[in-house]
């Protein structure tokens, strides 16, 4: 386990697939100059995947061995594919910025905040169901991978009452600047304009 220095922090977002995690996490990421740690993936690349821009994706094989090897900080299976984040992008990352995010589920973000504690802060994204499934449908998302999405819909909003933050992203602006003013209270960076 890698030793935080006093000021990092690491900001997870989480909230059911298909809230705009990503979108709001990338958009705040952006105000704040702060890495984004790119998880490790099993799952093959669906259209419009970037491999090592949305996921590093690797076989089988390779991610066991990693596995092996500790690499991984944190490590999930969901639906069948190994998802994790390497121990050594988070110390880059810190080292660099004080600061990195990253897009988990729920057992991940729990993994971290039992390690890390207060240095782990989580936003729960998050929007209703019947939302969620229009814009996976309209991202033109296979109808299996949109229906094992919302198998896990309401267990992925239980978690919500568990993270220091939950924020609507119905209007991605308003989510990106409500959370970015929330991070400026622990970040202090003097970014905001509050008015
Ligand atoms: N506020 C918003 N209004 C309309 N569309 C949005 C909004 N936020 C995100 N989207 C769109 O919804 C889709 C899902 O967003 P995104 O990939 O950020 O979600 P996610 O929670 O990371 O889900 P997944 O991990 O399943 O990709 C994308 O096409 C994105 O452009
Ligand atoms: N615990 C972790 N969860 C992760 C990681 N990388 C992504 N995810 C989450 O997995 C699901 C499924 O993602 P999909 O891209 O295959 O639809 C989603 O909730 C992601 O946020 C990780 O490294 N660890």
């Amino acid at each position: 386990m890698y030793e935080l220095k006093d000021r990092d922090k690491i900001i997870v977002y989480t909230g059911p697939d298909g809230s705009g995690r990503k979108s709001v996490a990338e958009a705040v990421g952006q105000t704040f100059g702060m890495a984004k740690v790119i998880s490790f993936v099993t799952r093959a690349p669906r259209p419009g995947d970037v491999d090592g821009q949305d996921y590093h994706f690797i076989s089988h094989e390779l991610y066991k061995q990693m596995e092996r090897q500790e690499e991984f900080l944190e490590s999930v299976e969901i639906d069948g594919d190994y998802y994790g984040i390497r121990g050594l992008d988070v110390e880059l990352g810190l080292n660099k910025y004080g600061c990195i995010y990253t897009v988990l589920n729920r057992d991940g973000a729990d993994i971290l905040k039992n390690m890390y504690g207060d240095k782990v802060i989580r936003f729960f994204i998050y929007a209703d169901r019947r939302t969620v499934e229009e814009r996976e449908r309209k991202q033109g998302l296979d109808e299996s991978i949109i229906q094992k999405h919302l198998s896990h819909y309401d267990h992925d909003m239980d978690y919500r009452s568990s993270c220091e933050h939950a924020v609507e992203n119905f209007d991605l602006g308003q989510a990106t600047y409500e959370i970015s003013n929330t991070l400026e209270n622990y970040l202090q960076r003097g970014l905001i304009d509050k008015d």
